[in-house]
C-alpha cells in the first residue's frame, strides 16, 4: 500500500501514535498504519525483550536466590547437584562423593562454642592482618597476614603466653569433629574415612581494597581447583549478615540462579569441593566478617594433624 502525505493522514486520522483505533475511525482510504499493525508490532517488541531478558539471564544469571536467609532455619537446607566428573579417576571408592550438593546447618554448632572462636580468630588476628580485605590465620601451619606477606603466629605466641589457651584448641577440635561427622552422615562416608587438610583457617574479611590476589575473595572459584587436596569443604560462620556487615554473602554461582546463603553465627555450610559447586563471596559493603573455612579430604596423604598448643 501507498504511503499516504502527512496531509492525507491528519484528513483520516490515522496517526497510530496515540489514536491507536485510527481504522475504525477513518472513513475513506484505508489507514497505512493500521490497529491491527500496531498491536502486531508491539507485541513483537514485547515478545522481544521478554526473549532478551530471558538469554541474558541464562549467559549471566544475575538473579539471586536465597538457599539460606539471615534468619534460623527451622531444619537443616539440602541442596543436591549432579557431581561434576572431577572424582571419576579417584580412587577413594569409600569417601569421594557418590553424590554433590550443599547442605546448610544452623543446629550443629553452639552459639557458645561460635562465640568463643570469633573471640579466639579477633585475639589472634589483632596480631597481624592484610593490607587489604582478607585476612587469614590457620591455626595447623600459624600462618597469620600480616601487611602483604605471612608471619607465624607461634612464634608471636612465644612472648605472649595469654594468646592461646587449651580450651580455645579443645573447642576448636570438637567443633570440627562436629562438622566432620555431619558431612560424613549426609555424604554417607565413614567418618574415619574424612581426613582434615590444608588449608583449614580463620577468615577476616572488610571492605579495604585489595593489595594482592589474596585479598580478592569475589572472585568465582572451585575449592578442588584452587586447594587441590580438598573432597569436602565446610564453613562456619561467626558472624552475621546485615548485622556486622554487609553485603558478604556466600554466592553458589549456579547456571540458572546465585544461590545465596547468608552468613550467621553458628551457621556451617558444607558441600562437595568439586566443580559442581563454583562459588564466591560477594564484596562487602560495611562491617567485618568471620568465617572458618574447614576442609577434608578423602586423601590420607593430605591428612593435617588436629592443632595443639605449641
Ligand atoms: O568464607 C566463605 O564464605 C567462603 C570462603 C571460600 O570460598 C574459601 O575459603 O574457599
Ligand atoms: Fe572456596
Amino acid at each position: 500500500m501507498k504511503k499516504p502525505s502527512r496531509e492525507n493522514r491528519k484528513q483520516t486520522g490515522c496517526s497510530c501514535w496515540g489514536d491507536c483505533t485510527c481504522s475504525e475511525k477513518a472513513k475513506g482510504p484505508e489507514p497505512w498504519y493500521s490497529f491491527r499493525n500496531c498491536v502486531t508490532h508491539i507485541s513483537i517488541i514485547i515478545i522481544s525483550v521478554l526473549m532478551a531478558r530471558f538469554w541474558l539471564h541464562v549467559i549471566y544469571p544475575s538473579s539471586f536466590v536465597a538457599l539460606a536467609g539471615k534468619d534460623p532455619l527451622d531444619a537443616p537446607v539440602w541442596h543436591e547437584v549432579p557431581c561434576s566428573n572431577d572424582y571419576e579417576e579417584e580412587v577413594f571408592l569409600e569417601c569421594k562423593p557418590k553424590r554433590c550438593g550443599r547442605a546448610v546447618m544452623d543446629n550443629l554448632v553452639s552459639r557458645d562454642d561460635a562465640e568463643h572462636l570469633l573471640r579466639l580468630a579477633k585475639r589472634g588476628l589483632s596480631h597481624g592482618g592484610s593490607n587489604g580485605g582478607a585476612s587469614i590465620l590457620d591455626l595447623h601451619s600459624g600462618a597469620l597476614s600480616m601487611g602483604d606477606k605471612f608471619v607465624n603466629i607461634f612464634k608471636i605466641a612465644e612472648t605472649d603466653d595469654s594468646l592461646f589457651t587449651e580450651e580455645d584448641f579443645r573447642i576448636y577440635r570438637r567443633v570440627k569433629d562436629q562438622i566432620r561427622q555431619a558431612v560424613a552422615d549426609k555424604f554417607d562416608v565413614p567418618v574415619d574415612k574424612l581426613h582434615l587438610t590444608k588449608p583449614t583457617f580463620f577468615s577476616r574479611m572488610d571492605t579495604k581494597k585489595a593489595q594482592t590476589k589474596h585479598d580478592e575473595y569475589w572472585h568465582v572459584h572451585v575449592d578442588k581447583e584452587t586447594y587441590g587436596s580438598f573432597h569436602y569443604t565446610s564453613l562456619l560462620y561467626l558472624t552475621t549478615y546485615k548485622n556486622d556487615f554487609q553485603g558478604g554473602r556466600f554466592v553458589f554461582a549456579d547456571k540458572d540462579y546465585n544461590r545465596t546463603v547468608e552468613p550467621r553465627v553458628g551457621r556451617v555450610s558444607f558441600f562437595t569441593s568439586g566443580s559442581e559447586n563454583p562459588h564466591f563471596v560477594e564484596r562487602l559493603r560495611e562491617g567485618v566478617r568471620y568465617a572458618i573455612t574447614v576442609s577434608f579430604t578423602c586423601d590420607p596423604a593430605k591428612a593435617i594433624a588436629d592443632p595443639k598448643i605449641k
